[in-house]
């Protein structure tokens, strides 16, 4: 079987990507497509899953045709995925009844605050791990379902049913209305705010208190065994579709932190850091999520402690979309250096309000300690540092949390290209930051656990060996000065809050 493939679906924020790995966990041949974002009103963010799905088969094929290879030479799919993104289809007819909600999307505001009631955002946390926050999945069902027109009618005659992004590739990759499966797994599940942690089973109360019926719920399952097969007539007949994580979880995995303490952060729309933490559930005091890492067939779910930051890649998009100070992404860095500081000035892109460690939805971002001194490559410098102090917080929040002090920090994702902001992130953590040599964690993780599954690798061991450092950033700062920069952020991102109150209709 190892003269096989395996093939990874990565259905992510900003595109989806197919990803062809041999059996040294080598990339052989990928497929990329971007997808609309579409931003109906201030704070609103949609996907159209009809064309997400449209780019998944699109970008398969793609791979395939770039690696000369069919059907017969995969030994199974992994799908992995940006999570908490929710779309509301009507089985019966394959059509979602509204556009994708995304997770950075903040219209369930007030449904969060009245979720919440006396109690707060802490209210289903110790069954949830997670924060009433306009992140998960469970209020945005409940927005569709008390806005969209007939939704709520169709709902209760049990013809819709809900999915995150993993859902619906796999629903429409087994058959859709002819016989498509209706399932998540574990990781994905656990980001929806109705999944019970220790029962790893939907929590009827909570979806009750959504007025979510339950019939909309998929199956859970775990994120490696054989759910299915490609329907007969896609572009991977009878192919076994044998893994499903999260995209942040199948980072974790792909990094190959499989021992409780290990750690990866990557860096791509957001920055998500997860620490295994073992069979134990840890519950969070300082801000961060408590969320399941993964699950391998029958054995024990193993779980994590998140801190997610909503925007850091997406930041620079913003300065080359909506500012136009520069063309393309990479060019974010040439801007900054010339510059040799900030400047004075500090971004703190609380686009979504912020996630980890604050969680406040009533947060907007702002763009703090100008002077006419201030020019475009310190505002390219504020751009990128606000990632790195951001992942200080984050990093922080977790050494308080686990009890773990981190030796280095493994890092993936995009920005991670970007050797200026690496560098000051070792130089403001005081850690050393290692990128192992396959960069596409995400995809490598899905596929590792679909070969799992199938007995293309054995298991675990085989990810650790394949494991590979290709580069590593040492601090080179001086400490008063990396925490001076820090103090003067953790005052900026004061300047946020309560911007967004109830008197501002957005
Ligand atoms: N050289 C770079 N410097 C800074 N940011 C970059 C660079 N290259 C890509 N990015 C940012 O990284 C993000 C893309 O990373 P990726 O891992 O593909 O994200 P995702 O999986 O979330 O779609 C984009 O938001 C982009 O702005
Ligand atoms: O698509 P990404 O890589 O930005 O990841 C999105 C996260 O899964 C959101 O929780």
């Amino acid at each position: 079987m190892s003269d096989k493939y395996v093939l990874a679906v990565d259905q992510g924020t900003t595109s989806s990507r197919a990803i062809i790995f041999d059996h040294k966990g080598t990339i052989v041949a990928t497929g990329q497509k971007e997808h609309e974002q579409i931003f109906p009103r201030a704070g609103w963010v949609e996907h159209d899953p009809v064309e997400v799905w449209a780019n998944v088969r699109n970008v398969v094929a793609e791979a395939l045709s770039a690696a000369e290879l069919n059907h017969n030479d995969i030994a199974a799919v992994g799908i992995t995925n940006q999570r908490e993104t929710t779309v509301v289809w009507d089985k019966t007819t394959g059509e979602p009844v509204y556009n994708a909600i995304v997770w950075q999307d903040t219209r369930t505001g007030k449904i969060v605050e009245e979720l919440g009631g006396e109690i707060g955002q802490d209210r289903y946390k110790d069954r949830v791990g997670l924060p009433l926050a306009t992140y998960f999945c469970g209020p945005k069902v409940k927005w569709i379902l008390d806005n969209v027109e007939g939704a709520r009618e169709k709902a209760d005659a049990g013809n819709l049913v809900m999915g995150t992004m993993d859902t619906w590739v796999v629903w429409n990759m087994t058959g859709g209305v002819s016989g498509g499966i209706h399932i998540t797994d574990v990781t994905n599940a656990s980001r929806t705010m109705l999944m019970d942690l220790k029962t790893l089973d939907w929590d009827p109360e909570i979806a009750a208190d959504m007025t979510i019926p339950m019939s909309m719920l998929p199956e859970i399952k775990s994120s490696a065994e054989v759910y299915g097969e490609g329907r007969a007539q896609g572009m991977l007949p009878g192919v076994p579709i044998a893994g499903i994580l999260g995209d942040q979880q199948a980072a974790t995995f792909g990094q190959a932190c499989f021992e409780s303490g290990m750690a990866k952060n990557t860096y791509g729309t957001g920055n998500f850091m997860l620490m295994n933490t073992g069979e134990d559930i840890v519950p969070s005091k300082n801000g961060l999520l408590t969320t399941v890492c993964y699950k391998i067939g029958d054995k024990p779910a193993i779980y994590a402690l998140e801190g997610s930051i909503a925007v850091t890649g997406s930041l620079v998009q913003w300065l080359r979309d909506n500012l136009k100070m520069i063309s393309s992404a990479p060019e974010v860095e040439q801007l900054a250096a010339t510059v040799e500081d900030n400047g004075g000035a500090y971004f703190v892109p609380a686009f979504s309000g912020l996630f980890a460690p604050y969680w406040r939805s009533d947060a907007r971002g702002a763009l703090v300690g100008l002077t006419r001194y201030v020019n475009r490559g310190h505002i390219a410098r504020a751009v990128l540092e606000a990632t790195a102090y951001q992942t200080r917080e984050v990093l922080e929040a977790m050494e308080a949390d686990s009890g773990v002090k981190l030796a280095e920090l493994k890092v993936d994702g995009g920005m991670t290209a970007n050797n200026l902001l690496m560098q000051f992130q070792a130089d403001v953590l005081d850690v050393d930051v290692v990128r192992p040599v396959v960069a596409e964690t995400t995809a490598l993780g899905a596929a590792y656990a679909a070969g799992i599954a199938v007995g293309y690798w054995e298991g675990e061991q085989d990810v650790i060996d394949n494991w590979a450092e290709s580069k590593r950033w040492t601090p080179d700062m001086d400490r008063a000065e990396a925490d001076r920069l820090f103090r003067n952020w953790k005052k900026a991102v004061t300047r946020t809050f309560d911007w967004v109150d109830e008197d501002v209709v957005e």
